[in-house]
């Protein structure tokens, strides 16, 4: 069935440098992906592999890239645009306007991406009512918590109906019942076919939302697949063995030993 289906994000031999000085450095190497829509991609990898580089290539913020990245049928060279008014991206930090309220952001966000003025408020209410936020709706968004911007980020990503979503760590300053609620919203979007491109380092939320596991390294796809998959070939049991063992990370309480060594020698 879901092969059938067209690839909603399309990725082609993608790769992208970064200029430090006289040097570069090449992130990704020969990106290629086909995503199909409805699904949750987790998208992991190792500090440095690339993964926040995809991300933002993907939503448009890195124009500079080779390769070729269709999304919804536009190619994202020519389409940027059109193609930022069906996603919504929330990153693991952002730059809120510190002196609005969330109330004034939110109703922001909602005029720049065109939805009826009046129909934001309403929207706003029950969104900030769902996240625990409405006895905050009024106050400056400079005397937030890290939680509680985040929880703001998230609801200005989705507040236009995005048909896709990409989340980089989204869950980051998260206390345990927002992350749970967060986890269940993922769930039921993907439900409902939106498509999500979730990059995190956290396993077993990864593990338990994921569809689809993509596991990047030094700028490359290393494994690929849902986890019962990847795990039927693996028998690591875990993702986050998987991770471990796919990456060659091995023999932490050794390296845990020697920079506790490190500090008291
Ligand atoms: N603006 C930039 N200028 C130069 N180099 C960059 C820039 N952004 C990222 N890099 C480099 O690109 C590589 C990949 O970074 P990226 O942020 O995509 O990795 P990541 O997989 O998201 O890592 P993490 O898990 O630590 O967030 C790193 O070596 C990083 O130093």
């Amino acid at each position: 069935m879901l092969e059938k289906l067209p690839a909603i994000i399309s990725i082609r031999n993608l790769e992208k440098s970064y200029q430090n000085g006289r040097i570069e450095n090449k992130v990704l190497k020969g990106i290629d992906l086909e995503i199909k829509p409805g699904q949750i991609i987790g998208y992991i990898g190792p500090n440095g592999a690339g993964k926040s580089t995809t991300v933002k290539i993907l939503c448009g913020l890195l124009p500079d890239f080779e390769g070729d990245v269709e999304i919804l049928g536009f190619d994202l060279r020519k389409d940027a645009t059109e193609i930022k008014k069906h996603i919504g991206y929330i990153p693991e930090n952002a730059a809120l306007y510190d002196t609005l309220t969330p109330r004034e952001y939110l109703q922001f966000v909602g005029e720049l991406h065109q939805i009826n003025p009046n129909t934001i408020p309403t929207k706003i209410e029950k969104l900030l009512d769902l996240f625990d936020m409405k006895d905050h709706a009024d106050e400056r968004l400079n005397s937030f918590s890290k939680g509680m911007r985040q929880k703001i980020l998230i609801i200005s990503g989705l507040i236009h109906n995005p048909k896709i979503i990409f989340m980089d760590e989204p869950l980051s300053g998260l206390d345990a019942n927002s992350v749970i609620i967060v986890k269940e919203i993922l769930t039921q979007l993907a439900k409902e076919g939106k498509t999500i491109f979730y990059s995190s380092h956290i396993m077993d939320v990864v593990e338990k939302i994921s569809d689809r596991i993509i596991l990047i390294d030094q700028g490359k796809v290393v494994a690929d697949g849902s986890f019962a998959v990847l795990n039927a070939k693996d028998h690591s049991g875990s993702l986050e063995k998987l991770f471990t063992e796919l990456t060659g990370t091995t023999g932490h309480s050794a390296k845990a030993e020697q920079i506790i060594n490190a500090f008291e020698n």
